[in-house]
This record gives C-alpha cells, structure tokens and sequence, in this order.
C-alpha cells in the first residue's frame, strides 16, 4: 500500500484515483474546484462514467480514498500523480498553465522525498523540465516520471483495471521501480523508457488512432461514389491481423477531448523542430471535411434547410459519456443553425450539460418526442438506446422518415423494410417509395 495523492478530478484523475484506491493504496485526490470537491465527498461523480459512482462510494466507505480542496493533505504522499487538463492554445499548441499551476503548489508543499508522476497529455520535453521548474522550488529530493494514460472515456475503469500497456517513461530506474510496483496489483504489461519517448508514446498512439479514422473515412467517401460498402471494406481490411479492425468505424468524424487536441500538439511540436507533419495535417482535414459532411448532403436533398424542423440524435461525442468536448454535434448544430433549421435535441446521458452549451435549441425528455413532427431526422452519436429503436417508430412519429446517420447505426437490408429515407455514411443511400426500393 502506497500514500498517493492525484491532483485533478478530472475524468483521468477521479478515474485513476479511484482504481488506485480500489487496488489497495491510501489515495488524497485534489482539485481547485469546490463544487467537484464537494460533490464527490458527498460520494456523487461529477461526470458520467459507468461504474464510478458506486466504486467512487465503495472506497470511501474502506477509507481509501479522500477528495480535498486543500494541497497541504498531500504532504505526506510518496506519489503525486499530476492529472490537470492541457487544454489547447489557439495556435493549436499545449496550454501548460495549469501544469505549471500545480507544480508550483506542489514544489511549495511537499515536506518529504516525493515521485511526481505526470498523468496528464504534455508535449515532448515537458517532463524534464518541470521537474527542474519543481527542484528549484523546493529543497527535498523531487524525482519525476511520464506515465500517460490511454484510457477512453465510457470505458475508463475498464481501462484502467485491464488497459492493454502502461508505459513508464524516468530517468532512473529506481523511479520507475516504484511506479511499477504502485501498479502490479494489475497484471497489465508494462514498458519502461525515457522520460521523452513516453511522452510521444501518448502523442503517436492518439495521432495513429486519428489517422486510422480519417483514412476510413476517406475510403467511405469514395464508397458512396463507386457503389461499395464501407462496412464491408473496413471488415475485410480489418481481417489483416496487421491492419486490426478497430477504428476503422467510419462516421462523421472523430471528436472528444484528446484526438482533435492531441493531433495539433503534435502538428505543433513538430513544427518547433522543423518537420512538417503533412500526414497528420491531412488527417485533421479531413475530420473537419467530415464533421460537416451530413449538413451538407441534407442541404442537397432539400435546397433549403430554413426552418426545417431536425431532430438531432446523440449530442455527446461518442456514447457512455456525457462529455461534449469537440463533440460533433457542436459542428452539426452550428451549422443547422446557421442554416435557420429549428431543431429538437436528445441525448440520453448529455442533456444537462448540453443545455449550456445550445442555448437555441429544444430538448425532448425522449427519443418519441423528439421525432414527433419532425422532417429530418440526423444521428450523431451511437446510443444503444438509438441503435436498438425500432425502425417503423421513424415511420410512425415523423412527417415522412427520412434519417441522416452520421455512426451507420442500422443495418441497410432492415432499412429496406420500412418506408425510410436513409442516408448513412460510406453505404448506398436508400429511397424508399411504396412499393419499390431504389438504392
Ligand atoms: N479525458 C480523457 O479521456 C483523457 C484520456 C487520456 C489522457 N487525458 C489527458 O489527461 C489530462 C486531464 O484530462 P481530463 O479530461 O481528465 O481533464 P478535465 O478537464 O476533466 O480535468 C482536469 C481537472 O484538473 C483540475 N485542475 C486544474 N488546475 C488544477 C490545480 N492547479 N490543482 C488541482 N486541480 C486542478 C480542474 O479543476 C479539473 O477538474 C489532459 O492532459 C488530457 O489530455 C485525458
Ligand atoms: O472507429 C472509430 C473509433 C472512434 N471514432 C471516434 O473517435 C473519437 C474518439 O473515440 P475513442 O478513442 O473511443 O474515445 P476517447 O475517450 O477520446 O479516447 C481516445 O483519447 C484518449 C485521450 O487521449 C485516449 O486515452 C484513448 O486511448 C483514445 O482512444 C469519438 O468521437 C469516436 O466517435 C470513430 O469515428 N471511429
């Protein structure tokens, strides 16, 4: 059992704390924000994540783990896991403010030894100089270690109980000992390097992923114009145990917190030593194309998208999480906006917070009342609850059903039973009449 104190209760830092606690340690998580502080003492998330409440509630009551707003209980911690967002600059780059906000309180705090274990997604090089931003603020002994985290947010604690590698990046191996040892309770397979590779570890692994998407994406567009289906493609490309099937679900682009963020870092940083990443530049083009691609395809089927009355299915920017970072819904509703269309939106988890965000928009309490009365129907984010709706429900609730499907939800031959318009990404379009099918 270690004393470890995480400092940020954000989705990686309330996620990490609690799996830390949940594995045996005596976890302190810390964060600026009173309101997360309180809310979690009281045992509620403040973020939808499935299982974390329970598991956050569990904890507290074994006496594992404490929130706190206050840096001096972290005086005692052998670790400091640093997990404060990195949001991006305008230029695109790493906003390191908050990193260098913490590290300042921690440098001014620590009575002991202490590992400052950097969770948080930060540039190449940042590690190594923080730990001299930390060492000069503070006569005890600072070592410090990368330990990026690859968590996906609807499936985080999954993630972090059975995540596929953690990858250790220090300059000492007794650091990296002790990291090791924090995690051996989890039997996940770990690598060990400096501290500058792991930090591109995190960078590489996010652009890759971004650039598996893009290219299906792309083989998606050409699809619609040669008559192939990108579903099967990606399957039969996917059975190359080298290529792999996953992210290779092509959609209306990705979004979230880390992707859209993550690949301009990159992009940036390697600008800074003066190579052009004109791979990783066409990818975030791409997602941009993208993201705007069902508006534009609705604005040819009606010429005009003034006051049309669209539904907006899905809001978050992938299902099991109610985060609309880079969602985009963000784009799509801008747009739709713009283009003077009336919408109505659901999301089955997301609606709270999206309410801030849309302020021009109406929120259905369901999926039914969201479609009633609607002409056009548009799904951006792959709820079960929207992949399991049956399919005469469009016929019966909508003027005339005609669905745009952003994340190819249905099954086209299923499709074909229904009198529905269909619109997916990557596939045939279907257009329904009475009596016949013309795709
Ligand atoms: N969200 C993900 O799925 C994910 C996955 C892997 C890596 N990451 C990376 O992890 C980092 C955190 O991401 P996140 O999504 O958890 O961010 P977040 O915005 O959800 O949480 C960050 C938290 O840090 C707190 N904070 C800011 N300054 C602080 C300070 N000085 N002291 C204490 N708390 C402070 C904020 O109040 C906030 O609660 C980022 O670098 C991100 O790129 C995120
Ligand atoms: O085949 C796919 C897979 C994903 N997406 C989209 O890509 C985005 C990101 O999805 P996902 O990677 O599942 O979620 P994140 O929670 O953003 O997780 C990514 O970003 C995290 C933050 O860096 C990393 O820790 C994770 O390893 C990495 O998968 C979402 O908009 C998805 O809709 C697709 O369009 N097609």
């Amino acid at each position: 059992m270690k004393k470890i104190a995480v400092v940020g209760a954000g989705y990686v830092g309330l996620v990490t704390s609690v799996g830390l606690a949940h594995i045996g340690h005596q976890v302190t998580c810390i964060d600026i924000d009173h309101k997360k502080i309180d809310s979690l003492r009281r045992g509620q998330s403040p973020i939808y994540e499935q299982s974390l409440e329970p598991m956050i509630q569990e904890n507290q009551r074994q006496n594992r783990i404490t929130f706190t707003s206050n840096y001096e209980e972290l005086q005692d911690a052998e670790i400091i896991m640093l997990a404060v967002g990195t949001p991006q600059l305008s230029d695109g780059s790493a906003n390191l403010t908050f990193i260098y906000q913490a590290a300042e309180r921690i440098a001014h705090t620590v009575q002991q030894p202490v590992t400052i274990v950097v969770k948080s997604t930060v540039p190449v090089g940042t590690c190594e100089k923080l730990h001299e931003y930390v060492q000069e603020r503070t006569p005890h002994p600072v070592e410090l270690a990368s330990n990026p985290e690859f968590l996906r947010e609807g499936s985080a604690l999954k993630d972090f109980f059975e995540g596929d590698r953690i990858v250790i990046g220090a300059n000492h191996e007794e650091t990296s000992q002790l990291i090791m040892e924090m995690y051996t309770p989890l039997q996940i397979p770990i690598m060990t390097t400096d501290l500058a590779s792991a930090e591109m570890i995190k960078y590489a692994s996010n652009a890759f992923l971004a650039t598996k998407i893009s290219f299906i994406n792309e083989i998606a567009s050409i699809c619609e114009k040669v008559g192939a289906n990108v579903e099967d493609v990606a399957n039969g490309m996917g059975m190359d145990q080298r290529i792999a099937p996953s992210f290779l679900q092509a959609g209306i682009g990705y979004g979230g917190s880390c992707f859209p963020k993550d690949t301009k870092a990159l992009v940036q940083m390697a600008g800074h030593v003066e190579h052009r990443f004109e791979l990783l530049e066409s990818v975030i083009h791409v997602n941009n194309k993208q993201q705007n691609k069902l508006v534009d395809q609705m604005k040819e089927r009606f010429d005009t998208l003034l006051r049309k009355r669209v539904t907006v299915l899905g809001l978050s920017f992938k299902p099991g999480t109610d985060d609309l970072r880079e969602a985009a819904s963000l784009v799509i509703i801008d747009r739709l906006l713009r283009e003077g269309a009336s919408i109505t939106a659901y999301d089955p988890i997301a609606m709270p917070r999206a309410k801030e965000y849309f302020p021009a928009v109406t929120f259905a309490s369901n999926v039914e009342e969201a479609l009633s009365e609607s002409e056009v129907a548009i799904i951006v984010t792959e709820w079960d609850e929207f992949k399991e709706l049956p399919l005469h429900y469009y016929e019966e609730l909508m003027d005339e059903a005609i669905i745009f499907d952003g994340r190819n939800c249905y099954d086209l031959e299923q499709v074909k039973k229904h009198r529905i318009e269909y619109y997916s990404v990557g596939r045939p379009v279907i257009r329904q009449t009475e009596s016949a099918t013309l795709t």
